[in-house]
């Protein structure tokens, strides 16, 4: 129970770290002596320090160490990347013991940090809340042990089951919708401003964000996090054909974007903070994206829409996890939402909002 009640603390504070390490995991550490926490720590953003050493640097009289319990989330590292490895700084204050959430699958840790710990003479537990771990470090696991990112598909849908109104599909076959600018698109939001700020936190914890082409030609979205304090995901837009103009929000340079297309060119290549990647769009789409991104070390994606694009990847079952708002609006015809054949972990209420939240297992 001891060791529980302080890797939990662990996970509180990993949490804090969560979109600001990649590619290095989000990590929570406490030092605990006589059943009280002497320090603690979590990775600093990418190029900081690590979890342990925020930790064993927040402990002033480092003589303490010598009779001290370290608990971490992952395993810690034993090698060199921007900073030294965190086994070495923990055998030089003599910790005795050590208490891990879950073991690095990455290739360069792997086991080699408990080894070189146990070699030490240190006392090595692995294992305490190992779900809990790993359900933290989702990202970084998957992206590791299955190379590609970790795959959170979001939607929302109206009481009926629509994701969008019929006069908005009837705009994407015109694509030159003559009703409304491009500055005018804009989604209809089936959601509350509670259930879209969350959603913009979600974004700043995600690596990159994926829409299909309707979804750009009807709603010009940013896929931004401007209702949240955090940084804009990568912008992953599919854009078979080259429908989508150089006006629309996604062009406008400010987050970095890569456009999955059949044509290529170098012109356009040119553009700010652009960049356009060939895909087979014959078969596979989902598995020939996650092919892309993992290229791109790109560890986790939140798929916002639309149906066709959310479909393709629940059909070809590359999804670890759903998250369905729905609101209190009915549309009565429009664009379905999409058909998710699984039974939710959790519901809950954001005001008149419904979430519900989904985990593929
Ligand atoms: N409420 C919500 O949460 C959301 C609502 N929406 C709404 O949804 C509507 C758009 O949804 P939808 O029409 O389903 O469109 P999508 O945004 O999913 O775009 C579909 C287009 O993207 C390309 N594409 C996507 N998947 C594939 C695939 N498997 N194979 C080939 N091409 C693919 C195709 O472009 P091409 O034809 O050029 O090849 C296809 O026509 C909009 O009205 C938008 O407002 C959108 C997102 C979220
Ligand atoms: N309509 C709807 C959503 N729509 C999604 O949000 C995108 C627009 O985001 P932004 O770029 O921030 O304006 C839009 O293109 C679609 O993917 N999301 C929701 O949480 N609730 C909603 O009711
Ligand atoms: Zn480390």
């Amino acid at each position: 129970m001891q060791h529980q009640k302080y890797i939990l603390r662990c996970l509180q504070l990993a949490k804090l770290g969560v979109g600001t390490t990649r590619p290095n995991p989000s990590v929570g550490a406490v030092i605990v002596l006589n059943d009280r926490i002497i320090g603690e720590g979590y990775t600093s953003p990418f190029g900081g320090p690590h979890a342990e050493v925020n930790a064993i640097n927040a402990v002033t009289d480092k003589s303490l160490l010598r009779e001290a319990t370290l608990y971490v989330t992952l395993e810690p590292c034993s090698h060199y990347g921007k900073t030294p490895p965190c086994v070495d700084l923990i055998i030089l204050h003599k910790i005795p013991k050590i208490v891990i959430g879950t073991l690095d699958p990455h290739d360069k840790v792997a086991g080699k940090g408990v080894k070189k710990l146990k070699e030490a003479g240190c006392e090595v537990i692995v294992g305490v809340l190992e779900d809990a771990c790993k359900l933290h470090h989702k990202r970084f696991l998957t992206f590791h042990t299955k190379k590609r990112p970790y795959i959170i598909l979001k939607w929302a849908q109206s009481i009926d089951g629509f994701i969008a109104p019929n006069d908005k599909i009837s705009s994407i076959h015109h694509s030159a919708d003559t009703k409304r600018s491009v500055a005018e698109r804009s989604p209809i939001w089936i959601t509350n401003q509670y259930s879209r700020q969350l959603v913009h936190k979600w974004r700043s914890q995600e690596h990159a964000i994926l829409v299909g082409t309707n979804t750009v030609l009807q709603d010009n979205p940013s896929l931004s996090t401007r209702d949240w304090d955090g940084t804009s995901p990568i912008r992953i837009v599919l854009d078979r054909k080259r429908r989508i103009s150089d006006d629309y929000a996604i062009y406008d340079g400010k987050v970095k974007t890569i456009i999955l297309t059949q044509i290529k060119d170098k012109q356009a290549e040119q553009r700010e903070n652009v960049l356009f990647e060939k895909i087979d769009f014959s078969k596979n789409i989902a598995a020939n994206i996650c092919k892309v991104l993992s290229e791109h070390n790109i560890q986790s994606l939140i798929v916002e829409g639309g149906t066709k694009t959310l479909q393709t990847f629940i059909d070809e079952k590359l999804w670890d996890e759903a998250s369905v708002f729905t609101g209190p609006l009915a549309f009565e015809n429009g664009v379905k939402a999409p058909i998710l054949d699984a039974a939710p972990y959790f519901e809950e209420k954001i005001a008149e909002d419904t979430l519900k939240t989904y985990f593929n297992r």
